[in-house]
């Protein structure tokens, strides 16, 4: 089943069809960004939840769902998805879109192939498993972005050189920066501290202490990314340290493990990435960012809160977005 996800779904052809609704999505978290503008700051999560939600939600159901409803209430969920599997169902009986309406196989979504091969119950987990990760990691990075006004500068402006008029997805792998900040954001704040749990297979001493056969194990990547043995000044955020560097999360660097390792590792890699990135970017791109009530970076509060295996901010991020005409630097 997760091979069949990753090829269906996650696949780099598959993360690359949904492109144009990412980029739809895109413009609406500007325009709702733009709208809620005020002195007294933005609560970005709720907009970036919105955001993730309707991205992930579209690859997968082919339409937004009320997020909220959806993470909170299990049989809200359960006659949530019903209604989009029935949906799904019926267009296929009048047979108008069991593929995509313009003949395209590509723009078929998750559910759409699951159908194709009946199996419904996956659904569910893939967009739990997705929009979270991704809401959280692009709010840490802009928070320790709001501390770190130099990085803030140097990704801002990164993005307004490397576009003119409006971020498309074509530029994002040219945001050297930003990537950096990226990954510099999953090693101090890994929206999964705890990786899946696995069973050890033989025994083993790991740092003095004897694990026995069959025992449950626990990886905390959190710890090993602020573990000083394998990162300088490990609690500072810095994303120098993986400028030039071949550092990176596909789970062959036991030092950083955002997406895990090995066969359990997240098959929503590439399509988180992307969604993190695009974000990112517009937001720095459309818009310059300040402290409400004139606090100064330092007093920033971004001490994290453990729970349901997330690390969470304990103070919601407030920001004052400031509009940018497009052409001033
Ligand atoms: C910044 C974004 C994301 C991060 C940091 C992240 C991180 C992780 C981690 C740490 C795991 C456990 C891996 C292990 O134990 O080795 C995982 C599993 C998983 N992730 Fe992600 N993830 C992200 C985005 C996504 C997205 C966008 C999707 C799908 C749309 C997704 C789907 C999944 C699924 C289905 C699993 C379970 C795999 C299994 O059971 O074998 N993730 N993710």
């Amino acid at each position: 089943m997760r091979k069949l996800c990753v090829v269906e779904l996650l696949s780099a052809r598959r993360v690359l069809s949904f492109r144009p609704h990412r980029m739809e999505e895109a413009s609406k978290l500007v325009a709702a960004i733009s709208r809620s503008s005020s002195h007294e700051g933005v609560r970005l999560k709720p907009i970036l939840g919105t955001f993730a939600n309707a991205v992930v939600c579209r690859a997968a159901f082919g339409k937004p769902l009320k997020l909220v409803a959806l993470l909170d209430d299990a049989m809200v969920t359960d006659s949530l998805l019903d209604e989009v599997i029935n949906d799904h169902m019926a267009k296929r009986r009048t047979n108008s879109t069991a593929k995509a309406t313009d003949g395209d196989q590509t723009t078929e979504d998750l559910v759409d192939v699951l159908l194709n091969l009946q199996k419904n119950m996956y659904v569910q987990d893939m967009f739990l498993a997705g929009t979270d990760t991704t809401t959280r990691t692009i709010e840490w990075a802009m928070a320790e972005m709001m501390k770190n006004p130099s990085a803030m500068q140097k990704a801002q402006t990164e993005a307004r050189s490397v576009f003119s008029d409006n971020v498309t997805e074509e530029g994002l792998h040219e945001l050297e920066y930003l990537d950096a900040v990226i990954k510099e954001t999953l090693r101090l704040h890994p929206p999964g501290p705890f990786l899946i749990p696995r069973e050890s297979r033989e025994e083993a001493n790991v740092g003095g202490f004897d694990i026995p056969v069959r025992s449950q194990v626990l990886v905390n990547v959190w710890a090993i990314g602020r573990d000083p043995r394998y990162w300088n000044e490990a609690d500072k955020f810095s994303p120098e340290r993986f400028l030039n560097s071949t550092t990176d999360y596909r789970g062959a660097h036991f030092q950083f493990l955002p997406f895990g390792a090995g066969r359990r590792m997240c098959p929503g890699i590439q399509f988180g990435m992307v969604v993190v990135q695009l974000a990112l970017a517009n937001l720095l791109f459309h818009f310059d960012w300040k402290l409400p009530n004139e606090m100064k970076p330092e007093d920033l509060d971004l001490t994290e809160e453990f729970s349901d295996n997330a690390l969470k901010m304990r103070e919601t991020l407030l920001l004052i977005p400031v509009a940018r005409r497009i052409g001033s630097p």
